[in-house]
């Protein structure tokens, strides 16, 4: 029998891809031979079923694609989810969402073709394995190269300068360096010689001995003891002043130091790795860097590109960060739209990887599921703040996108307004405004609850 819409079966069951078709009530009406073998269940058992009770998807709260196909009247093309079979396996697949037409135009309810991707997520998984060693992440030549050398590099235990802008990756770089290392039992001890004020990060990095100074009581490690027989990462090395740039040159050529105080000097077994954003040459040059400590630091060099010089990087971090953000919220964000994707790539990055980990942690406090919407991302990116905003071809107000973050956030919450400000980062005041101002008007059944 050719269902209402005119699907033939016998054609259906020759396709390759999972078809099914809904009505108005969500109930399947058609379901093929492959979207059997896909979901594992049967024509029989699916047929009259609610679609999302034989899916299980991470989209059927919420984001369904097939709702909004039929409510916009439009297709929806190649969508990332995962279903749920019964027997628990969750299933990467394709899908895509249009709505069911009579002939005379009128919606009769909905289809949806989905594509088991199981495979091509593996041999992906396969293909990110190298593309990624101890959470860097990068396929850039560049840094494929560094990949390849690291392990070595690490083994070496000679001193690595690892230079790059702000925000690149160097103390992800040094970490990878310690852990790759036969010092890996042993700690790291990361340092940022520019956030201390010269005579400060000489005790900290010395320690000091009791009587030293006057509020010095007992003896104090510092950073290097406390480092002893591991790493110590001496981040923004270009800030150290002169008169320690001499202790530090001592440190690595003789392999001791003095503490504060002491006149006896301690023997130091300690690996170092300095990162810096400057010129160190021109700061050599400048006689702002010692050239023997240049010299002694630069054994192994490590030049981390930036973000702008590496786009091709951009959507793998993206998906990193999108699943490392799922992790520690609990969230099943699914990840970048095209469209918001698209916009990403054409940013220049002037904060680099830190820039972009910032932006998706940004979107997350708009998006709590389904796929990140170019109106999730941070203000600069509203390309004209106040007028309208075009997103998958239809037109959005901006107070509409943010009326509709509210009136969401607030039916997710149960009308709990302090729920609602914690989620979206606002006070209680600027929550009471925007209720005033989108005229949103709490539901008749929510009245008696506490808010
Ligand atoms: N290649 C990468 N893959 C994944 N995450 C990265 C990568 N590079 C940097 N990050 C992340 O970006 C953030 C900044 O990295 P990191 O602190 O290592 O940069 P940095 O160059 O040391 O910055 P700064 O010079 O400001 O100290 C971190 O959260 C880090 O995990």
């Amino acid at each position: 029998m050719k269902p209402e819409g005119g699907l033939s079966p016998q054609i259906l069951d020759s396709v390759a891809d999972g078809v099914f078709t809904v009505d108005h009530q969500w109930k399947i009406t058609t379901f093929n031979r492959a979207a059997e073998v896909i979901t594992g269940i049967s024509q029989k058992d699916a047929l009259g079923c609610p679609c999302r009770d034989i899916f299980h998807s991470d989209i059927c709260d919420g984001a369904c694609i097939l709702k909004q196909s039929i409510e916009s009247g439009r297709p929806i093309t190649n969508k990332s989810i995962h279903i749920i079979k019964p027997t628990g396996e969750k299933i990467p697949v394709s899908i895509s969402a249009a709505p069911l037409k009579k002939e005379n135009g009128e919606i009769i309810g909905g289809v949806e073709t989905f594509r088991d991707m199981s495979e091509v997520t593996q041999l992906r998984k396969e293909l990110q394995k190298s593309y990624n060693l101890y959470d860097i992440i990068s396929k850039n030549d560049s840094m494929q190269r560094l990949f390849h050398i690291l392990p070595d590099l690490a083994k070496s235990d000679s001193t690595v300068l690892i230079l790059g802008e702000s925000g690149t990756g160097k103390e992800l770089v040094a970490r990878a360096v310690h852990n790759l290392s036969d010092r890996n039992r042993k700690p790291m001890v990361v340092v940022n010689c520019g956030a201390l004020p010269d005579t400060l990060l000489e005790s900290e990095l010395f320690g000091y001995l009791a009587g030293a100074f006057t509020d010095a009581k007992k003896d104090k490690p510092g950073y290097f003891a406390r480092a002893e027989g591991g790493t110590i990462f001496l981040d923004e090395i270009g800030d150290v002043s002169p008169a320690l740039q001499v202790k530090l040159l001592r440190v690595l050529q003789e392999r001791t130091y003095v503490p504060l105080g002491g006149v006896m000097p301690v023997k130091a077994d300690v690996r170092v790795i300095a990162a810096t954003n400057k010129d160190l040459e021109t700061l050599v040059q400048e006689a702002k860097f010692r050239q023997d400590l240049y010299y002694r630091i630069n054994i192994a060099q490590v030049k981390l590109p930036s973000l702008q010089n590496r786009k091709e990087d951009i959507p793998l971090l993206a998906d990193h960060f999108v699943r490392r953000f799922n992790h520690l919220k609990g969230r099943h964000v699914l990840g970048l739209a095209p469209e918001t994707l698209a916009i990403l790539m054409k940013y220049d990055y002037p904060g680099n990887i830190r820039e972009l980990e910032n932006i998706i942690e940004y979107a997350f406090i708009l998006c709590h599921h389904g796929l990140i919407l170019p109106e999730h991302l941070p203000e600069k990116f509203q390309s004209h703040p106040g007028k309208d905003l075009h997103v998958t071809g239809k037109t959005f107000k901006l107070a509409e996108i943010k009326k509709a973050a509210v009136l969401e956030s607030l039916n997710r919450n149960n009308w709990k307004r302090m729920a609602v400000c914690r989620e979206l980062g606002i006070s209680k005041g600027t929550l009471r405004r925007m209720i005033q101002e989108y005229q949103i008007v709490e539901p008749e059944s929510w009245r008696h609850h506490e808010s």
